[in-house]
C-alpha cells in the first residue's frame, strides 16, 4: 500500500432495508483518496452522495465492501475523520467558543491543560476569521458564520480527514463564494485531505484536485473521475477566463446532463 493513500474504499455496496424491500443505492464503488487531496463528489440529486459520505464517516456501515482510513477498517465514526453538515448542527445554547470547546475538550481533553484547549479553540476560530464572534451564541450570528463555527470546529479536531455534506449549499451566492475561498486558503495552510459533497459544478472545479462524478441511482457507482490541473492557489476571477477552467467545467456539465441525464432532460434536449 502507498504511504499517501490515505482512505482506499472497495467494492463499496449498499442495500438500504426499507418498509417497502430493499433499496440498493451505492454499486461496486472504488475510490482511494490520496493524503492532502481535495475531493469532491458530485451528481444528481438522490444518486447517493451522502451515502457514500456517511460511509467513509463510518455513520453507516457498508453491506459489502472494504473502507479503509490510515490503513485500518472505517467501524465507526471517529474525530479523525470529522464532519461538517449542510445545517451547521450547533448546539443552540452555547456560544460558538462554548461549541468548539466541546470537541476540542473531546479529542484533547485527557491528554493537554486548560491553557493549551483554550489556545486550540481560538486557533480554530482565527483560522475562519471569528475570533470577534467567540462569545456569541448561533441565533446573534449569520448563517456563513455558523458555517465557519462547523469548519472551525471540525478543524479544531485535526482531523485526518475533513468530510464535507454540501457545507455551503444553503448559503447565498456571495457569502458561498466568500466561504469558497476561505476553504481554499485554510485547506492551503493545514495541507488537510477533504471529501465534499457538492451539487455546483463551479465550486468543484475551483476546490478540488479530482472531481468523482456519479451515475444515478439506484445502484449509483462513480461514472467518471476528472483529475483538475490548475495550479494553487487559485483565483477564482482568474479561473473565469481560463481555457483549462473551462474545459473542466464543460466537461462535468456534459457528464451531468448528456451522459447522466434524467430522462426529462434527456425528451426536453
Ligand atoms: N436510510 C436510508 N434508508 C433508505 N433509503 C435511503 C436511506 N438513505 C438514503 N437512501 C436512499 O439512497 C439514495 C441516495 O441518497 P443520498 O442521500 O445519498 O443521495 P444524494 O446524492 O446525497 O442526494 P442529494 O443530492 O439530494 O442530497 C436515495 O434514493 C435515498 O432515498
Amino acid at each position: 500500500m502507498g504511504a499517501n493513500k490515505f482512505i482506499e474504499i472497495t467494492h463499496a455496496e449498499m442495500v438500504f432495508n426499507t418498509k417497502k424491500g430493499s433499496f440498493h443505492a451505492l454499486s461496486d464503488v472504488n475510490l482511494t483518496v490520496q493524503k492532502g487531496e481535495f475531493i469532491t463528489l458530485i451528481g444528481h440529486s438522490g444518486c447517493g452522495k451522502s451515502t457514500l459520505l456517511n460511509l467513509i464517516a463510518g455513520l453507516t456501515t457498508a453491506s459489502e465492501g472494504v473502507l479503509l482510513c490510515g490503513g485500518r477498517e472505517i467501524a465507526g465514526p471517529s474525530p479523525e475523520r470529522a464532519v461538517v453538515f449542510q445545517n451547521h448542527s450547533l448546539l443552540p445554547w452555547l456560544t460558538c467558543y462554548e461549541n468548539v470547546h466541546l470537541a476540542v475538550e473531546r479529542v484533547f481533553g485527557g491528554k493537554e491543560s486548560g491553557a493549551q484547549l483554550k489556545e486550540r479553540v481560538m486557533a480554530a476560530l482565527a483560522m475562519v476569521g471569528l475570533t470577534a464572534a467567540a462569545a456569541k451564541r448561533p441565533h446573534e450570528i449569520s448563517g456563513g458564520m455558523k458555517q465557519r463555527v462547523g469548519i472551525a470546529r471540525a478543524l479544531s479536531m485535526e482531523p485526518k480527514v475533513l468530510l464535507m455534506d454540501e457545507p455551503f449549499g444553503a448559503l447565498d451566492a456571495l457569502t458561498r463564494a466568500h466561504l469558497q475561498d476561505e476553504l481554499l486558503r485554510i485547506v492551503a495552510a493545514t495541507q488537510s485531505t477533504v471529501v465534499m459533497v457538492t451539487h455546483d459544478v463551479d465550486e468543484a472545479v475551483l476546490l478540488s484536485d479530482r472531481i468523482v462524478m456519479m451515475t444515478n441511482g439506484p445502484a449509483a457507482t462513480i461514472g467518471e473521475i476528472l483529475q483538475v490541473r490548475l495550479a494553487r492557489p487559485r483565483d477564482r476571477l482568474a479561473l473565469a477566463q481560463d481555457p483549462l477552467y473551462i474545459e473542466y467545467r464543460t466537461s462535468v456539465l456534459h457528464f451531468l446532463y448528456q451522459r447522466q441525464a434524467r430522462p426529462a432532460q434527456r425528451e426536453a434536449a
